[in-house]
């Protein structure tokens, strides 16, 4: 009875809280799921009416931002992808509201250069991925914090590819054979579950060794907690900022998978540091993989068994669904284009008689990393890349003279600049060999000495691995990992679609992300 009372007072309390927080950003989320659901009842042109006159209050009510009122949509999820892919293709700025926050767009080579150099302290990465990822409650504080395993990558594991190539290749072959039977006949595979377990195999492979990465229960935990940290992240980036330390620990998918992973890490990295305590990092038979690179690292409130595990399902959450993904859809290209298998074979085949199957070969197969630069440029794997939070107290200032102040959130137009005909000639057409035909073009340098237009090279019209000192420091090693599957799957098989239609499975997009087509399923034939 008495309890009444204060369950009243504290949901009134947590409504005037979630209202003060929503006042700004949600009206907006309100109004534009408004216009979905009228957009969706009467069509497209109720909602671009509405957005025109909500774009005009906006404009007089702030001058901040340069508005172009045909552009700038308030829309969210399935609207907000819409608006990302198809209305920012333009030489400006704009922003759209998300649910919980604005999120600036920056659409120009020339404004997302601005953003590639700008300091860490004026333009903070860690506090975008931070925010968006709602870390402290997914991820763990230390992916922000002390984000050393972006040094781990770009530094051991780039490094030992060449070394661990064999691995690599060991394990990309025998998932194959595991996860689709050689048979004369076609055997159709549902394309996206499959990738997961061999990419998630093959990565794991190089991170905690040959046992971990083929005990089912740890693979499968490799990729469910991926695909739970960015659920969680979007549930609880609903809450204000006030009742986050409240929810976030109540719907962490943390604890779970911590206790999952221990069962399968613990006993691994405790005789890694009793050996390493006992006979420094230098004794025989050291594993060259993830774990001996963290500990290479680590700072002493790092090593611990706990710290090396969370870190270990920080580097597979970055490193799993994005490989994965980019991968199905090249297979979906490939299998809807059958034309391109046959020069692709005749590539691989010399650099492989020349090499052997080896790192070198695959720097040799310009069609290939053509093919899967393409690939990455017309689908990707989000609308916007580069996310950045403004920190510098005084506001950021872009070399057009538009200031953001400080706390705004901002992104590069992935999407919409790799779609520009003003950066690719029939930017909306699938080309295998574009880049190949670019790179034989470079002022004579073409060819595999030339990195210019290469997969691993970021340019401002060249986003998916981002740009500029945060680029994917993982980029070598996933496009080595694309590059093998590839070559290891039009080697091995003959590919088609389901239906042999030559229409590739469209695209899944869910807000800002741009997934391959989870149901479609891919038919392999071994070749004789
Ligand atoms: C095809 C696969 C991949 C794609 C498309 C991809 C894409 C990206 C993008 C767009 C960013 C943000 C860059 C920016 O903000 O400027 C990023 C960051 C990052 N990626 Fe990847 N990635 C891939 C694979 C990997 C792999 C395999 C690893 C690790 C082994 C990895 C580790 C990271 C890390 C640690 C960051 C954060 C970098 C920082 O904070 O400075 N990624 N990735």
């Amino acid at each position: 009875m008495e309890t009444a009372p204060m369950v009243t007072a504290l949901a009134l309390f947590v409504g005037v809280v979630v209202l003060i927080h929503f006042k700004r950003s949600s009206v907006c989320v309100f109004r534009s799921s408004f216009i979905w659901i009228l957009s969706q009842l009467w069509g497209h042109r109720v909602q671009f009416l509405l957005t025109a006159v909500r774009s005009t209050t906006f404009a007089t009510r702030q001058e901040l931002y340069r508005l172009d009122i045909t552009r700038h949509i308030p829309l969210h999820f399935q609207l907000l992808s819409c608006v990302l892919k198809r209305f920012s293709q333009h030489k400006s700025i704009f922003r759209v509201p998300y649910l919980d926050k604005w999120v600036v767009v920056l659409c120009s080579p020339e404004l997302i250069n601005d953003l590639r150099k700008a300091r860490e302290e004026d333009l903070s990465a860690a506090h975008g991925f931070g925010a968006t990822l709602a870390v402290n409650y997914t991820l763990g504080a230390g992916f922000v914090t002390n984000p050393y395993h972006v040094r781990v990558i770009q530094s051991s594991l780039t490094r030992s590819i060449s070394a661990r190539f064999t691995d690599i290749h060991d394990e990309i072959s025998t998932a194959f054979q595991d996860e689709i039977k050689p048979s004369n006949d076609w055997v159709a595979v549902p394309a996206l579950r499959t990738v997961l377990r061999i990419v998630s195999r093959t990565s794991s492979r190089l991170f905690v060794g040959i046992e971990l990465c083929r005990n089912t229960d740890y693979r499968n935990l490799s990729i469910e907690f991926a695909e739970d940290v960015i659920k969680r992240a979007r549930i609880i980036n609903l809450f204000p900022d006030v009742l986050k330390p409240l929810v976030g620990p109540m719907l962490s998918p943390k604890p779970r998978a911590m206790a999952r992973a221990r069962r399968h890490l613990v006993p691994v990295i405790e005789e890694r540091l009793r050996m390493d305590n006992e006979y420094g990092a230098d004794w025989d038979g050291r594993p060259n993989d993830m774990i001996s690179w963290l500990l290479e690292h680590a700072t002493d409130d790092e090593r611990t068994v706990d710290k090396l595990i969370e870190r270990i399902l920080m580097i597979n959450f970055v490193a799993i669904h994005t490989t994965a993904n980019s991968f199905t859809q090249a297979l979906y290209h490939l299998a809807a284009a059958p034309d391109y298998v046959t020069p692709l074979r005749e590539e691989l085949e010399t650099a492989v008689r020349e090499d052997g199957w080896s790192k070198a070969a695959m720097g040799k197969c310009i069609k290939l990393d053509s093919f899967l630069r393409e690939s990455q440029r017309f689908n990707g794997v989000s609308a916007i890349n580069m996310n950045r939070m403004v920190t510098n107290p005084a506001g950021f200032t872009f070399s057009d003279g538009t200031h953001l102040p400080h706390g705004s959130f901002m992104a590069a137009a992935t999407y919409a600049t790799h779609h520009d005909d003003a950066h690719y000639a029939h930017a909306e057409v699938f080309d295998g060999f574009r880049f190949a035909r670019m790179r034989a073009g470079d002022g004579g340098e073409g060819g595999a000495e030339s990195v210019k237009f290469g997969m691993v090279t970021p340019d401002p019209t060249f986003l998916s691995f981002g740009l500029g000192r945060h680029a994917c420091p993982g980029r070598f090693f996933a496009v080595t990992e694309l590059k093998v599957m590839l070559a290891h799957t039009f080697m091995n098989y003959d590919i088609k679609l389901e239906q042999n239609s030559g229409i590739r499975p469209p695209s899944e997009w869910f807000g800002t992300t741009c997934g391959a087509n989870r149901s479609a399923k891919v038919l392999f034939r071994s070749r004789a």
